[in-house]
């Protein structure tokens, strides 16, 4: 192997999510078979122990395109020369917190690892956001990294968007393979919209081959946007090896582009399209090329859509103003 590592750096490292991600990056299925790969684990001091175990266990793979694995409570070590970064660690809400409280811990962690990307990740760093909030924690990271170009702070919308696809594939009785287009818009939380109507199944209208508004209102979109809930309460902790087959997607279509006349679902810094206010990072629709993501332009938004996108827009603007108010960004 004679290519120069790609450094991605992972924090939460000993989390859930980052157990289910690591031997996944490691394996070659982030960045290809061709890629090799050094891994820099960030944790917070009580949990460095518990990734050093992950990190043995890694080691126990003898993954062939794996080169190195270097763990550290410090940010400005894990980010050094950072090319792909994964902030998985947050956070979580606890008994008692309100959401400003929420964004406050967590203000607390994504503006000093955005300031850590801003001042040592290599000039090619893509970024993305899975921690919760994870919208507002892309902004705030965003905004304390000046020198990154905005475009390179991204939200993971991913696992709403593949939720969607099963769920639309079982309706219709189709494989996910043959479904295009389908978008997640606005947040990723409850009011999240899972949008069919510019998607195709099988080729024909998404919404016409469905063909039952009243299914798409009441039972498609709630159980998308509440799935992360479901699975809580299911499984008595959130999602994990979803979640990192998720970010492996985002990061893997990222590089490696989107299928021709198809899209995905990013949160992605707005610049003013469909209305939503600029800077805002909000999942859209987006192809990919070249390593950058697009959102894609000209689709025609119906009422049913508006009135949906417009309410998860203004939850994220929402959150701007509390983060702005507590001086976290
Ligand atoms: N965007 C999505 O679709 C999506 C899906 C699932 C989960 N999530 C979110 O991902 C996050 C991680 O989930 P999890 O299940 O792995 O949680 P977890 O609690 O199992 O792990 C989080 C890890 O982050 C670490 N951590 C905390 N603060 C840190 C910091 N400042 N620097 C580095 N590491 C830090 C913790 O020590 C812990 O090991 C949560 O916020 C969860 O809500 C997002
Ligand atoms: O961790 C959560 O709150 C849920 C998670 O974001 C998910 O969508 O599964």
């Amino acid at each position: 192997m004679t290519r120069t590592p790609v450094n991605v750096t992972v924090t939460g490292a000993a989390g859930q999510i980052g157990y289910a991600l690591l031997f996944r990056i490691a394996s070659g299925q982030l960045l290809g078979p061709d890629t090799p790969i050094r891994l820099r684990l960030l944790e917070i001091p009580q949990a460095v122990k518990a990734a050093e175990g992950t990190a043995m266990e890694l080691d126990d793979c003898a993954f062939p395109l794996l080169s190195g694995i270097d763990i550290s409570d410090d940010a400005s070590v894990a980010f050094d020369g950072c090319n792909v970064a994964l902030l998985v660690g947050a956070r979580p809400r606890t008994k008692g917190m309100e959401r400003g409280d929420l964004l406050e811990a967590n203000g607390g962690i994504f503006g000093p690892q955005g300031k850590a990307i801003n001042d040592h990740a290599a000039d090619d760093v893509r970024v993305l956001v899975v921690g919760n909030p994870a919208n507002t924690n892309a902004l705030i990271a965003q905004r304390h990294a000046p020198d990154v170009p905005a475009e390179r702070f991204t939200a993971m919308t991913r696992l709403d968007h593949n939720r969607a696809l099963s769920q639309l594939a079982k309706k219709t009785g189709v494989a996910v393979s043959e479904i295009r287009r389908l978008t997640i818009w606005g947040n990723h939380s409850a009011t999240q919209y899972p949008d069919v109507f510019h998607a195709e199944v099988a080729g024909k209208n998404a919404a016409e081959a469905v063909n039952d508004e009243q299914w798409l209102a009441d039972t498609f979109i709630p159980t998308v946007a509440k799935r992360g809930a479901a699975i809580i309460e299911a499984r008595g902790a959130s999602s994990a090896a979803s979640a990192a087959n998720a970010a492996v997607d985002h990061v893997h279509t990222w590089v490696h582009g989107t299928a021709e006349g198809d899209w995905t679902s990013a949160g992605v810094v707005s610049d003013g399209s469909y209305g939503v206010p600029e800077g805002l990072i909000s999942s859209f629709p987006v192809t990919a090329k070249d390593g950058r993501f697009e959102i894609v332009q000209g689709l025609e938004i119906n009422e049913f859509s508006r009135g949906r996108i417009d309410a998860s827009v203004q939850e994220l603007v929402d959150e701007r103003t509390a983060v702005t108010e507590l001086g976290l960004i």
